[in-house]
């Protein structure tokens, strides 16, 4: 019999980064590990990790490796941190891809969390206990047409998975009422409001001009602590 010789599939990587805190949504505060992946299937105008995807402006060459998921596993096994969270970039897009590496952090005794726009349906390995998924769908004012970016087949089965939590970025009151047509439209709970941001200041001004609103209508809201604490800094 020939021997095959079986390549590891690697994930397309942007970057690892950790000890920090988890800065946004439910776990906010949170002793955490992030796993950044590369690769995005929208292309927000106000995207924060434009290194991530758009090769217009970055190098792919510089900004994208590839990794065994067993590498990452090994950095993860280091870090004092039980709380991961892949990110992006679009996670999601490298789906196929990710158990291998969500079923080692689950080994090292973690938890996940996998930051997600909400257009690519989970795959059913990832359904799985100590997952929760914080889908945040974009708004018309990610410059994305509403098809890309809303799916609203995907945002229910999110939705009826019960591991989702729905993280809406809102720069203005006005975008409270188109968070309100989605959450109406797909029967999205729980709800998160997080100001849009990429400075202390932007981001507690936001909140204060958002906070009441956002209790009048009995959701969440949520800071981004990372910004707070270290503004726009990569890798924090
Ligand atoms: N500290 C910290 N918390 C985060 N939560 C979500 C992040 C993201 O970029 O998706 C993020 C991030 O970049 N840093
Ligand atoms: S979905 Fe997220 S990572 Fe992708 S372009 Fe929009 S903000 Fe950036
Ligand atoms: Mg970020």
């Amino acid at each position: 019999m020939s021997a095959i010789t079986q390549r590891p599939v690697l994930l397309r990587m942007a970057e690892v980064f950790g000890p920090t805190f988890q800065g946004e949504g439910p776990s906010v505060g949170r002793l955490a590990a992030f796993i950044r992946l590369s690769n995005c299937n929208l292309a927000c105008t106000w995207c924060d990790t434009p290194h991530t995807w758009d090769w217009r402006r970055f190098d792919r060459a510089v900004e994208q490796y590839g990794a065994a998921p067993g590498d990452v596993l090994g950095w993860a096994a280091r870090q004092p941190a039980r709380l991961f969270v892949i990110t992006g970039g679009e996670p999601l897009v490298q789906a196929r891809r990710l158990p291998e590496l969500v079923d080692g952090l689950l080994a090292l005794g973690g938890e996940v969390e996998i930051e997600t726009n909400g257009t690519i349906a989970p795959p059913e390995p990832l359904l799985s206990d100590r997952v929760v998924f914080n889908v945040s769908p974009k708004l018309s004012g990610s410059g994305m047409p509403r098809t890309r970016r809303i799916r609203p087949d995907v945002l229910r089965e999110f939705a009826a998975s019960g591991r989702a939590r729905f993280k809406f970025v809102a720069g203005t009151l006005e975008e409270l009422d188109e968070i309100a047509v989605l959450v109406d439209e797909s029967g999205l709970a729980p709800v998160w409001v997080m100001p849009e941001g990429t400075t202390s200041r932007a981001v507690l001004e936001r909140m204060r001009e958002l906070a009441d609103a956002v209790l009048a209508r009995g959701w969440n809201l949520t800071t981004r602590m990372h910004v707070l604490l270290w503004e726009d800094e990569r890798g924090r």
